[in-house]
């Protein structure tokens, strides 16, 4: 996978996290999902969209690594693929103000890179948000809760994942919230 930024080591990296089906059962594990965290961990809709608004300034995707690689062996299995076969993935930080607020990582199994999906590959610094959510194709899947290990301060400690499916493929995309967007003015 290539890498867009040759300091990615010091900037905050996605912690390994444990999935739950739902927002009540993480809480059961980690009381802080019922705190700051709660409204962005149940936003519907585009993300994205959620997070410019909270802008005052500006709203920027950064690319920290995308390519083909092999997911871990846990996306494969909620991706029903095998565990083995690359797939494009694609790991940006959704930054706020100029500050990044969310980490995401998002796997693109071969499937979903047919046809119209080859622009998946090309997006670039433009939110996969505007392309998934401006295609009636794309319908997501619930939401999970993921609860990370953190091993730094400076890493996310809650998560929020999802499928969305289309015709005959699915994609997964990963949203890491990370301590600087839980500070952000109270809503
Ligand atoms: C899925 C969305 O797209 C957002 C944009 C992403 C990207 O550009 O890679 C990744 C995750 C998202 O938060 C969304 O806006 O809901």
């Amino acid at each position: 996978m290539r890498s867009r930024d040759s300091d990615i080591n010091h900037r905050p990296n996605i912690p390994p996290t444990d999935w739950y089906r739902s927002l009540t059962a993480a809480g059961l594990r980690e009381p802080a999902v019922h705190g700051p965290a709660r409204h962005w961990l149940q936003v519907e809709g585009s993300f994205t969209r959620a997070l410019q608004k909270r802008c005052s300034r500006s709203f920027q995707v950064e690319v920290r690594q995308e390519g083909f690689a092999t997911p871990t062996r846990e996306e494969a299995l909620r991706l029903a693929i095998p565990h083995r076969q690359y797939a494009w993935i694609r790991e940006v930080s959704l930054c706020g103000d100029g500050e990044p607020w969310v980490l995401a990582r998002t796997v693109i199994p071969l499937d979903c890179l047919e046809g119209e999906g080859r622009r998946l590959l090309h997006l670039g610094n433009r939110p996969l948000g505007a392309y998934l959510f401006s295609s009636p194709h794309w319908q997501r899947g619930p939401l999970e809760t993921g609860l990370c290990q953190p091993e730094s301060p400076d890493q996310p400690r809650l998560a929020r994942r999802s499928l969305f499916t289309g015709h005959n493929s699915a994609l997964l995309v990963g949203e890491y919230l990370l301590p600087a967007l839980l500070g952000t003015a109270a809503l």
